[in-house]
């Protein structure tokens, strides 16, 4: 297996940046994550590393090779690909056979491993069947047999999922993850779908307009994003973000709420007063009655029950001209009906502070 790094890697379509000095590496045995919106450059940076588009500058590197004038058929790569690109006319068995034919690999050693591929996916029963015939999950595990069945160096997941239902999605996304944990191969994943990038991935690295904007663990990106791109694009529902001042002894004022930074906090943040975008995530938002003491009082505008939890937009209590929405999710059914007046409790503890200019996590160092 072998590890992968972008180093300064740039791609332009004439005037359009596609990928902009790219500085990446995917560990040996990883699975890491390219996510972000349609358009922010992950599927041109996939190609890349498949050798299907030519880096504009920059060098990619397989360990310590480097492989950007390599053609594709010199990298040891498989791709798996969202509309799962399978062989029409052709069974599972000879599907999954097909790069061993073509490396001259035949007889009893490809069928002991294509054989165990068959096992591993839990396609043996299907082997003689027409792929045509098959659900796309199915479809898409004989796509994924074949992908392991040479043991590549790197894995390129090009959105294995999108084109399958629901149920297939959970299931398939288990089953990716498994087997790419048990023969520990290197891979990219592609996706738009922040659910799948977090519960497959080891690490997840966030893109928009060919920018790189944060790589790290899910948790570390839900409970620390680099900026607020990042802040909003994950997490559903998204964050709450608010203008407000940062005060000198950490004193944070909002139209409508305020709190207080602990002084653990202050060290790290700029001294002095400034305008700052606050975040706080949905769940870190205590809802109580309109009596209790708490950061913000307001009345519910809308409640969405979601069976296990409840989500309800409260508007605050405000001088200003627009009132502030904030979007609290609390264990469900909650007590309250929209029209209740209540208390909003903000763990201060929670409250990120962004760069209002810059939309940077002042306490995240990128
Ligand atoms: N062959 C091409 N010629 C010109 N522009 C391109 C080409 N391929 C991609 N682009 C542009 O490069 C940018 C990045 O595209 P890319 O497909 O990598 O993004 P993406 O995040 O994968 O989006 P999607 O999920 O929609 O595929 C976009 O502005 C796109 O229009």
């Amino acid at each position: 297996m072998s590890s992968i790094a972008f180093v300064s890697v740039s791609k332009r379509y004439g005037e359009v940046n596609a990928v902009s000095q790219l500085d990446l590496a995917c560990a040996s045995g990883e699975m890491l994550a390219l996510l972000g919106p349609s358009g922010c450059g992950k599927s041109t940076t996939l190609k890349m590393a498949a050798g299907i588009e030519a880096v504009s500058s920059g060098e990619i590197y397989f360990g310590e090779r480097p492989v950007s004038h390599l053609a594709p058929g010199a990298r040891n790569i498989a791709m798996v690909f969202e509309d799962y690109a399978l062989y029409p006319r052709m069974t599972v068995w000879e599907n999954v056979a097909f790069p061993l034919k073509v490396r001259g690999i035949t007889g009893q050693p490809a069928a002991q491993r294509i054989g165990e591929v068959l096992q591993l996916l839990g396609l043996r029963q299907m082997a003689e069947q027409d792929v045509r015939g098959l659900s796309g999950g199915a479809q898409q595990r004989v796509a994924i047999g074949r992908a392991l069945v040479r043991d590549p160096d790197v894995i390129l997941f090009d959105e294995p999922l999108s084109h399958l239902d629901a149920d297939q999605k959970v299931q398939l996304r288990a089953e990716i993850k498994r087997l790419q944990k048990l023969r520990q191969v290197t891979s990219i994943l592609v996706t738009h779908d922040q659910t799948e990038a977090i519960a497959m991935a080891d690490r997840v690295a966030v893109m928009n307009h060919g920018v790189l904007q944060q790589v790290g663990a899910p948790q570390d990106l839900y409970e620390h994003p680099a900026n607020l791109f990042v802040a909003n694009f994950i997490g559903e529902p998204p964050m709450n973000l608010m203008e407000a001042t940062l005060a000198e002894g950490g004193r944070v004022v909002g139209a409508g709420w305020s709190t207080r930074l602990g002084s653990a906090r202050l060290g790290t943040l700029p001294a002095g007063a400034s305008v700052i975008i606050a975040g706080i995530r949905p769940e870190n938002i205590a809802v109580r009655g309109p009596d209790a003491a708490g950061e913000a009082r307001g009345t519910i505008v809308y409640r969405e029950p979601r069976g296990d939890a409840d989500i309800l937009t409260v508007a605050l209590d405000s001088t200003g001209e627009a009132a502030v929405k904030l979007i609290a999710e609390i264990p469900g059914p909650a007590p309250w009906r929209t029209g209740d007046r209540v208390t909003l409790g903000i763990d201060e503890a929670r409250l990120l502070v962004f760069d209002a200019v810059s939309g940077r996590n002042r306490e995240v160092v990128p």
